[in-house]
């Protein structure tokens, strides 16, 4: 018997998730990763940077590139900036996967409809399955959305189920180009521990504060420096106002502190060594409006 590897042709291919705020991209991307490279939360909007993640499946390797949600309700600086690291993404890409809620289409949806590249296969990922009893009652949408333009392929599924993250990866599978990897076998995200750490953070963040916080908020990893095994990580998290602030904070720092151990706690799962984390809040009034606030912040390539 001959080992699979010897004679199937290496593939690679770049693949980016599109699709508007809360569709499960960030969810998506985890799951065909199998380890937490993005961030989920129950706030829109809360992916602002493009994410690379790796995975590699028998012979062939797909590298994701997650894009911020489209935003088509408030234009400042801040917004800008995302929509120009979506058009880039799906400039470079060999496949496109577009995320849909099942059943729903709404105006927003359509607006990542307009962008999809005509010259590259786009495959509809119709997510959340799992929300809809019985499944029939998807046939007539699912026709409906077949019509909207040509797709390489629609997939019915939910990011949240391990085997229908898989049958994904086969689907994809035969649109990857034959030659070399990108990437080390063993490789998940091209990213630093550094913007790890301030992923991990920021998801605490808006999951412990719930909607709340305006999702400007954000977090600046200040110092990471490394002692042997010992990671020791400052941080501040950016609000626009004071009384964001003691939001944060909460009564007697209840919340800073849970918000903090928290996010320790996913540093030493993902970084496998001690953390220890300092957590500062910072008031920036307006940052969100500041271009080169904006860039001083990282939020363009
Ligand atoms: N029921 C169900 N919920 C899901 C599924 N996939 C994702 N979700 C939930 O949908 C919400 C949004 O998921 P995210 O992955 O953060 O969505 P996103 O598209 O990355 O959002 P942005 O970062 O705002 O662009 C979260 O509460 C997820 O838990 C699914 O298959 N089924």
């Amino acid at each position: 018997m001959t080992s699979p590897s010897s004679d199937t042709p290496r593939r690679f291919g770049t693949v980016a998730i599109v699709g508007r705020p809360n569709v499960g991209k960030s969810t998506l991307l985890n799951a065909l990763v199998g380890a937490k490279v993005s961030i989920t939360s129950h706030k829109a909007q809360t992916t602002r940077h493009r994410i690379l993640g790796v995975t590699t499946r028998g012979a062939s390797q797909f590298a994701f590139v997650d894009t911020p949600g489209f935003q088509t309700q408030h234009m400042h600086a801040l917004n800008r900036a995302m929509n120009r690291t979506v058009t880039g993404a799906l400039g470079e890409v060999d496949l496109v996967l577009w995320v849909l809620e099942a059943g729903k289409i709404l105006p927003q949806d359509r607006t990542v409809l307009e962008v999809l590249p005509d010259d590259r296969p786009v495959i509809v990922v119709v997510n959340k399955l799992d929300r809809i009893t019985p499944r029939e009652k998807l046939l007539p949408w699912l026709a409906e959305l077949g019509q909207l333009r040509t797709f390489a392929e629609i997939v019915p599924m939910s990011a949240q189920k391990k085997a229908d993250a898989s049958r994904l990866l086969a689907i994809m599978e035969p649109y990857l180009r034959e030659g070399e990897w990108g990437y080390e076998e063993d490789a998940l995200t091209d990213r630093s521990e550094r913007f790890l750490a301030a992923e991990i953070l920021r998801e605490k963040l808006f999951r412990l504060t719930g909607d709340e916080l305006p999702y400007t908020s954000t977090v600046v990893i200040e110092q990471f420096a490394q002692e042997g095994q010992l990671r020791r990580i400052s941080a501040a998290i950016i609000v626009d106002r004071d009384g964001h602030k003691a939001m944060v904070i909460g009564a007697g720092g209840e919340r800073l502190k849970r918000i903090s151990t928290e996010a320790r706690q996913d540093m030493q799962a993902l970084f496998d060594g001690p953390v220890f984390l300092e957590v500062w809040v910072k008031t920036r009034s307006g940052w969100a409006d500041d271009q080169a606030a904006v860039r001083a912040f990282g939020y363009e390539d």
